[in-house]
């Protein structure tokens, strides 16, 4: 892809990318120019290149690369190629190039792509605002179909082993989550049942190749018809091309199709049914070394097949009879000729065939004899007389393979047709949905009319990839209603002229000499030069003498014609018709229909390359009527192993699928887009008065546009449209505004340092000048404390303080000496009443003896008197007193004291007194 960027964007210093012959492209710095040629440091070697093999490289690229590619400042091989890889190396392997989704293999499982959630974060969540997804091109598709009421295509392309088909079932399960109905009964949905047709068709379809341990050897676009509720309503699956060669020759290392080494493996009593055993002793299996597979139990996918062919419908008497014929097949390729007794004729080499023969009449259940007649001889009828030909050991040899390849090949179309009666179509449908897995580009160091074909469905493909992104891109001009003019962009019409134009064209002439018997691949090459010797996409190779050379939209490729003739031919030999017709297995004679009688006499040719023109006339209406939306894959190692990123080989196939076609065709128009935010937060600094406020966004871009002096850009409703290039001249203009305001604040920021590192010098140095004035003054302190003046005034004090102690002790003992007297007096003065009382009841005991014996009656009076006294003296109870006197007196006397003692107490307390 030639450089977008003028050179006058690379200076001295610039870093740029520079072609290199093993990276791609390597980056470096420019140290010199000297006119067209620059000189660059790279990491490992300085490189002089010329100025059109250098491209910019983004010093603001992000480090975890862009989603989009379109949002790369620079638009180029190496930037594209930059992003894919450091997404890669993260892990994320989807990138999008503006709705292209671009799917790098990773050749290793990583399941936070594909957790359970995922698809619910995907349901209508806009495209690009979660990271790139298959479930996002889905959810695009299935949104747009509802909402514009269209039908949708996916198209995933890539080469082999690229991941279409591992692709191709993410979409499905999207749509099958998105469409599916709520399934409570028995049986199966349509989407389980296209879901589970997978390992059918791959048991059948897929081989290992050199390219792929898996490869689908068919295109395959399944259509999912939706009704007006956007409900799964039916499928159809659609195979294209498959690959019959590979029936009987298998290059090393690859193999033949799964299902014979899977019947092989099968349980033993299968096994003995079929007459079966090692694969190494079959012909078809042993012209490779590879028989087993790493990643592939064959006995185990065996159990599968068969499961997923109750799944989808095959019932058991037609699993037996397809593994019948498969073992047939087996068979037949082991029937080797020898020449017979007459002349040119052949005839099985040795018992060996014979028993294999027998053995293939027992499972294709037809006539041994016809079997082996339909072989080796021929019927020719010329001018009404039929006459019977003998073919050569070789000639027989083909033959048997050419009915080793129509019964598979029948076989194969069989399970298509029974799949889709299973899952059932709807013809009622109001949209579908079909998702195209088809063989990308190829071209190997021999090419035969297999690439032929792929090649021309690619070119097809291609000019309706164009077209659609063409037309996109001038949609988006439309919307934004902005000025443009029609862009040029290279049409591959030509060279489908070149092969499909009729008359004229290479499959026209090829038809012609697949009906002369006596045409050769060498008389069809000559044809082809002489034909096409001025046309500018076709080359006939130096020193070739069969070959022809096609130059393709994704670049030249040489093909070899020896078998193109004999791969061209569909017809069906009529021995073989007639004798699988008159099969006793009725699935095998089922395949083989009676030709109607006008078409068995047409001299009309059945080609493969015309039937399958037309097979892809009808897949390309069928697109056309349809929003198309692209996956490309992409395979990052031939390995086929995980972490490694052969920048070349993507490159190559990033050409291939039209990603960089496409990114040329934007760059013709206006390649780099930013909608009107983005750009003034990016540019705003080549005209900073925008950002005062005064100005809307459509007049803050214009401004920033004008003032950098740009011409020929375009300001849309919603975005800025920038011509190739210019993103990057305003990038340019922006790094040397950055630099000289860098510079500034540099100053400033240096000046701010110094002044922050004088502040803190300053600011240690006063710390330092206090904390030795400090440590001074301590000094002088201790000085001070420990002289005689000091001391001196701390005996003062100390006597002071003791005396003051002493005084406080003194007075303390005094009140407490002072407390202790007025205690013992107290107790003195109760021991003193207590002695008291003693000394009256002496009194009284006397008194009352004495009244005993004496004048009682005046006693009385004295003795109450007395008691009175003594009372004053020794305050006592004179009730318990009179009680006591009582006990001792008799009652007349007590009764007097009482009274006497009672009017004594009302005296003691003031009453009245007798
Ligand atoms: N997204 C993926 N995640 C993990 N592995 C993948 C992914 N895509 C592809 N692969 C691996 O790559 C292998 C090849 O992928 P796939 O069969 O899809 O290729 P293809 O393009 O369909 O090839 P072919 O054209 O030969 O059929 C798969 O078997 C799988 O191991």
């Amino acid at each position: 892809m030639a450089s977008q960027v003028a050179p006058s964007n690379i200076v001295v210093g610039s870093i740029v990318w520079v072609e290199d012959p093993e990276a791609a492209w390597i980056d470096g710095e420019v140290k010199k120019i000297d006119g067209e040629e620059i000189t660059i440091k790279c990491k490992e070697k300085t490189v002089v290149a010329k100025a059109s093999n250098v491209n910019p490289k983004d010093p603001e690229f992000p480090s975890s690369g862009v989603e989009d590619m379109t949002r790369l400042a620079y638009l180029h091989e190496p930037g594209v190629l930059q992003n894919l890889k450091c997404r890669f190396d993260m892990n994320e392997i989807y990138t999008y190039t503006a709705n292209i989704l671009i799917a790098v293999n990773p050749f290793q499982r990583l399941p936070h792509l594909y957790a359970n959630n995922m698809m619910e974060k995907y349901k209508g969540a806009a495209l690009g605002e979660l990271s790139p997804h298959p479930f996002a091109i889905a959810d695009s598709a299935y949104r747009q179909m509802i909402t514009e009421q269209i039908s949708q295509a996916i198209l995933v392309s890539g080469e082999s082993g690229a991941g279409k088909t591992e692709s191709t079932k993410m979409l499905m399960q999207y749509l099958a989550f998105m469409g599916g109905k709520v399934n409570n009964t028995e049986e199966r949905s349509v989407e389980q049942k296209v879901l589970e047709s997978n390992p059918v068709l791959e048991a059948f379809g897929n081989a290992k190749t050199v390219r792929n341990n898996n490869s689908s050897r068919f295109g395959k676009f399944v259509e999912i018809q939706f009704n007006e509720w956007g409900r799964i309503s039916g499928a159809a699956i659609r195979t294209y091309l498959l690959e019959r060669s590979r029936v009987c020759q298998v290059s090393d290392p690859e193999r033949n199709y799964h299902c014979f080494y899977m019947l092989c493996a099968a349980p033993s009593e299968d096994v003995e049914k079929y007459k079966l055993g090692n694969p190494r002793t079959f012909h078809y299996l042993n012209q490779s070394n590879c028989i087993e597979l790493d990643v592939l139990d064959d006995s185990k996918e065996y159990l599968e097949t068969r499961r997923a062919m109750d799944v989808v419908g095959i019932n058991q008497a037609e699993q037996e009879s397809i593994f019948r014929v498969v073992a047939g097949i087996l068979h037949l390729g082991n029937v080797e000729f020898t020449k017979g007794k007459e002349t040119d004729a052949a005839e099985p080499k040795d018992d060996k065939s014979r028993l294999h023969l027998k053995t293939v009449a027992e499972l294709f259940m037809c006539d041994e004899k016809s079997l082996g007649d339909s072989l080796v001889k021929r019927v020719i009828v010329t001018r009404g007389e039929s006459i019977t030909k003998a073919l050569d050991p070789s000639t027989a040899a083909l033959s048997r393979d050419a009915l080793a390849k129509i019964v598979y090949s029948k076989l194969f179309d069989w399970l298509v047709e029974k799949i889709n009666i299973s899952i059932g179509q709807d013809s009622e449908s109001k949209f579908l949905i079909g998702v195209l897995d088809i063989y990308g580009f190829e071209s190997f160091k021999t090419n035969s009319f297999e690439q032929f074909c792929i090649n021309l469905t690619n070119e097809k493909l291609q000019q309706h990839f164009n077209q659609h992104v063409f037309k996109m891109e001038q949609e988006e001009y439309k919307k934004e209603k902005i000025d443009w003019s029609y862009i040029e962009f290279v049409d591959n019409q030509d060279i489908l002229d070149l092969i499909e134009k009729k008359p004229g064209g290479i499959i026209a002439l090829l038809d012609e000499a697949c009906m002369f018997p006596r045409s050769t691949h060498e008389t069809f090459a000559q044809k082809l030069y002489q034909t096409f010797k001025d046309h500018k996409r076709f080359i006939k190779p130096k020193l070739a003498r069969t070959d022809f050379t096609i130059c393709h939209y994704a670049g030249d490729v040489t093909y070899q014609t020896d078998l193109f003739l004999e791969k061209n031919k569909d017809l069906v030999v009529p021995e073989h018709q007639a004798l699988l017709g008159a099969s006793r297995c009725s699935f095998l004679s089922s395949l083989f229909p009676p030709v109607p009688q006008e078409s068995s006499k047409s001299s009309k040719l059945s080609s493969i390359a015309s039937g399958f023109k037309l097979q892809l006339q009808t897949l390309l209406e069928t697109l056309s009527a349809t929003e198309p939306h692209y996956v490309r894959c992409v395979k990052p190692n031939n390995a086929l192993k995980p972490g490694i990123f052969e920048n070349n080989n993507v490159l190559q196939q990033l050409r291939c699928g039209g990603v960089l076609e496409a990114i040329r065709i934007s760059c013709a128009g206006f390649p780099s887009r930013k909608i009107f935010r983005e750009f003034i937060d990016r540019f705003s600094i080549l005209a900073p008065e925008v950002l005062n406020g005064s100005y809307n966004e459509v007049t803050a871009c214009k401004k920033i546009l004008e003032k950098s002096g740009l011409s020929g850009y375009q300001v849309g409703k919603t975005k800025v449209f920038l011509r190739a290039g210019q993103m990057a001249e305003l990038d340019t203009r922006r790094s040397e505004i950055l630099g000289v305001s860098a510079k500034v604040i540099q100053k400033k920021v240096r000046s701010y340092l110094s002044y922050k590192h004088f502040k803190l010098l300053r600011l240690s140095s006063i710390t330092i000048q206090a904390f030795y004035r400090g440590q001074v003054a301590r000094h002088q302190y201790e000085r001070v404390r420990r002289s005689a003046a000091c001391l001196k005034i701390q005996k003062h004090s100390r006597k002071f303080l003791a005396r003051k102690a002493y005084k406080n002790l003194y007075f303390s003992s005094v009140s407490i000496q002072a407390g202790i007297r007025g205690m013992n007096a107290r107790k003195q003065l109760l021991f003193k009443k207590q002695e008291f009382s003693f000394l009256f009841n002496e009194v009284l005991s006397w008194l009352c003896c004495a009244s005993w014996f004496g004048k009682r009656n005046n006693v009385f009076a004295m003795s109450g008197c007395y008691l009175c006294y003594i009372n004053i003296l020794i305050p006592c109870d004179f009730m318990s007193v009179t009680e006591s006197m009582s006990s001792i007196l008799g009652e007349p006397p007590l009764l007097k004291v009482k009274e006497s003692c009672i009017s004594h107490t009302m005296c003691l307390e003031g009453k009245n007194c007798t």
